[in-house]
């Protein structure tokens, strides 16, 4: 038996609405308490951490991850974005199904649970496809993705497009009590578009994608959402629109929750007058407008969680002409110090409402009982780290096989310290 006890940390719990200076006590696996020596635990722990001036809290839970294997593993790897993720403070992980080829079976699913323990970072947990081969039509096995291991469906990096299709998925996955993420983009609506459709790609002379490509799709789902009773996670929002959509279908008792990502709350489609491919990502950037409803959809709750959808591509991919060249951001090991700059520091969200949408959120999304909160038993994945020094980004530093981050050169807070998974630590910041 080992026992392990983080002292004079700050402790945020979330989920038990805990914040104070206090010890964390682990045994093996697991949280013992938080507090004074528990019964049963020693005078002297085996593994004592100094945590005075860090910020202790539950292992990040990441509910958007695009990994690379299989299929083009020079961009990423189960391992490496398992190692990016856990540099980023998060423990948890759930990889979307777009792999070539795609996780839309059970043997898919397990291969990548298989992959994730073999490379024993950060939990990796499959999310399967919504149809076959990810094409649109007949929906997978549903019931076998949930036997490998999936915790939820998609079809991201493309959007379920036939309302048919989505209303039996919603209906399928909730006998399971899974939720289906939808990438909502009306394709009608988006050809050819590399941007947000507005004033800045008219001055550019790109094409555009008009918010109301996304708007259209989360009213869709919404209402198939309250028809059939299924649960929709609505991904990466980013349009004014949709925030209110969301919010009003929250108001009506809809099971609809959601997700923001960092690039989608910080920057603005003004980026793009550079023709750099780091600022091309789907949903594009929008505009200020569109960017202060996402932060005040996070503020009122109408944003569930933070999610990064880390979606690396190689430089090789990313160099090429703005538009040829893939839409993503990598995004795990800037989520936690780009997410509090923009929002704790501003002071638009105090440390414990930011990472209960990094943490408790999530969490929920995908069933997670043991994790994401410091209950007794619960999974010892913690994350440590400095919540006031300044620091700069730089991606020559990144555990990703990929570079394409549009946060270089940032300045920031928020620095991850240390992180443990089950009990022990799997990540040091190198200090040279
Ligand atoms: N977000 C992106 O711009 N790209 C994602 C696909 C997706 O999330 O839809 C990818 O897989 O590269
Ligand atoms: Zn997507
Ligand atoms: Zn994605």
């Amino acid at each position: 038996m080992t026992f392990t006890r983080i002292h004079g940390g700050r402790i945020i719990d979330p989920a038990h609405q805990v914040d104070r200076i206090d010890d964390l006590w682990i045994q093996d696996r697991r949280i013992l308490g938080v507090g004074p020596r528990p019964p049963g635990a020693p005078e002297r722990a085996d593994v004592e951490l100094d945590a005075t001036g860090l910020i202790v809290c539950p292992g990040l839970i990441d509910v958007h991850v695009h990994l690379r294997e299989p299929g083009d593993e020079a961009s990423e790897t189960i391992a490496s974005g398992a190692a990016s993720a856990l540099a980023g403070g998060v423990t948890t992980i759930a990889a979307m199904p777009n792999t070539t080829p795609p996780i839309d079976s059970q043997g898919a699913a397990e291969f990548v649970v298989l992959q994730g323990r073999r490379a024993a970072r950060a939990h990796v947990l499959p999310v399967g496809a919504v149809s076959k081969g990810r094409e649109g039509r007949e929906l997978a096995e549903l019931g076998r993705l949930v036997e490998g291991g999936a915790v939820a469906f998609t079809d991201d990096g493309s959007p379920v497009s036939s309302a048919e299709l989505m209303r039996r998925a919603l209906e399928y996955a909730n006998l399971f009590d899974l939720a289906i993420m939808q990438h909502c983009q009306v394709m009608e609506l988006t050809e050819g578009a590399v941007m947000n459709e507005g004033f800045e790609s008219a001055r550019l002379g790109l094409r555009g994608m008009p918010p109301a490509a996304e708007d259209i799709m989360v009213a869709r789902d919404i209402r198939l959402a309250e028809i059939t009773g299924g649960r929709l996670h609505i991904q990466h929002i980013s349009t004014a629109r949709a925030v209110e959509l969301v919010r009003e279908g929250k108001r009506r008792g809809v099971r609809v929750t959601a997700e923001a990502c960092p690039h989608h709350f910080t920057l603005t489609d003004e980026k793009l007058r550079t023709f750099d491919t780091v600022y091309k990502m789907n949903p594009p950037l929008r505009t200020a407008e569109d960017v202060e409803a996402v932060i005040e959809g996070l503020i009122d709750g109408t944003i569930d969680l933070l999610a990064t959808d880390h979606a690396p591509h190689s430089q090789e991919k990313k160099s090429q002409a703005i538009d040829v060249a893939p839409f993503g951001v990598i995004g795990l090991e800037t989520l936690l110090p780009v997410s509090a700059t923009a929002l704790v520091k501003t002071e638009r969200l105090t440390w414990p409402q930011l990472l209960g949408k990094l943490t408790e959120q999530p969490a929920r999304l995908l069933n997670l009982t043991d994790k994401g909160h410091f209950g007794v038993g619960a999974d010892a994945d913690v994350t440590l780290f400095d919540p006031e020094t300044v620091w700069t980004i730089d991606v020559n530093t990144f555990q990703s096989r990929s570079r394409n981050c549009p946060f270089h050169g940032w300045e920031v807070i928020g620095r991850v310290e240390t992180v443990l998974v089950e009990g022990a630590i799997r990540y040091q910041r190198p200090t040279t």
